[in-house]
């Protein structure tokens, strides 16, 4: 009963065993390999951004602190939601990569930011000339840190707010494919042509051991990046083998699989939780992540029986009346199974 985070499991099969094969002879290093090549222009396709530029990491975190050092200046506001994993969970990289820009944090329901309330937090940065930090850019997360998703419209109503001000957008994907595969769109509709302008694409949390890919729409950005990348020590010299997870990854449309599993997991579990008595959730399930509150004694009898996952936030205490909801967090992953599921409900009840 594995529900902690999508980054605690394993490496899908399909992926592994791309990795062995790729493991014959020399190729060229730091990208000028023919697998590279070849997932350029297969996420090119993907996407419908024939001119797009495509770059593999091997971390989400790089991943959208490389994006945010080419959409902004050290003195530019990032304006992104409070729980934003760019706020939250990358020890200021961010801020690091950037030269300094500043997280400034705009509330919104289940993590999601609103209109309204991104373009007042941008009306106020930058009011008072020199003595301010200067309107940045955006990011967004989808699916988000709550386990929500943005639909194709409401990223367009963000970008549009951004464009505004002329402010570029990117969108952290860590989770991409469980939010493309809920919303059943074309990955193009709910990200370029919804206005985004960099893309975090995730692979780690889907399947792969560890890569993602960085598409930016507007290849102008491109040397930028090519330069911070290397000179933030993340491009890898043996880079062929980022390029056959990816190539894997997207081989047979295997991400949309890995993903489709995941979701359909998550919505069993949290259909189970609220058939729990006491139980209740807390954010709507709709990608791979259940957020949940129930009784104290549920969480022991689940802990007892084995099963790992977070309170959330992290640091409440299991100790106290039974009967007390506690929040957690519960993450699905490409290989949960049914039968986790419901040993894990059946502790729960
Ligand atoms: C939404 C989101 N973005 C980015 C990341 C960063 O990925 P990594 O831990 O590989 O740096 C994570 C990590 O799980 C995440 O949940
Ligand atoms: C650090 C933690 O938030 C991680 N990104 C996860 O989603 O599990």
């Amino acid at each position: 009963m594995h529900f902690a985070s999508d980054n605690t499991a394993g490496v899908a099969p399909e992926i592994m065993a791309a990795l062995a094969a790729a493991n014959a002879g020399h190729l060229a290093s730091y990208g000028a390999d023919p697998l590279t090549g070849a997932v350029v222009e297969h996420l090119r396709e993907i996407f419908e951004a024939p001119r797009a530029a495509v770059y593999l990491v091997a971390t989400g975190t790089a991943a959208n602190a490389l994006s945010c050092a080419v959409l902004t200046q050290p003195w530019g506001a990032i304006f992104c939601h409070r729980n934003a994993h760019i706020e939250e969970d990358e020890c200021g990289a961010p801020e690091f990569y950037t030269g300094g820009s500043k997280l400034v944090l705009v509330d919104g329901p289940h993590a999601k930011m609103e209109p309204a309330g991104l373009r007042a937090a941008i009306a106020h940065t930058a009011r008072a000339g020199v003595h301010n930090v200067q309107r940045g850019m955006v990011s967004l997360t989808n699916a988000t840190e709550a386990g929500t998703i943005y639909t194709p419209a409401e990223v367009a109503a963000l970008t549009a707010v951004a464009r505004e001000f002329k402010l570029p957008v990117h969108m952290d994907g860590a989770r991409f494919a469980n939010a493309l595969v809920t919303l059943g769109c074309r990955p193009a509709e709910v990200t370029w042509k919804a206005g985004i302008d960099v893309l975090s694409f995730g692979g780690t949390k889907n399947g792969c051991m560890g890569v993602e890919a960085v598409i930016i729409f507007d290849p102008a950005r491109a040397w930028e990046f090519e330069l911070r990348r290397k000179r933030g020590g993340h491009l890898f010299s043996k880079h062929r083998f980022l390029a056959a997870q990816m190539a894997a990854y997207l081989d047979g449309d295997l991400w949309l699989h890995l993903a489709r599993h995941a979701n359909a997991m998550a919505t069993r579990l949290a259909g189970g939780i609220a058939a729990v008595s006491g139980a209740s959730l807390t954010h709507p399930t709709q990608a791979n992540e259940v957020f949940a509150a129930f009784p104290r004694a549920a969480h022991r009898a689940a802990h007892a029986a084995g099963a790992s996952y977070y309170l959330w936030p992290f640091d409440q205490s299991l100790d106290g009346p039974g009967e007390t909801p506690l929040a957690a967090r519960m993450v699905t992953t490409w290989d949960t199974t049914e039968a986790e599921i419901d040993t894990f409900l059946a502790h729960l009840r």
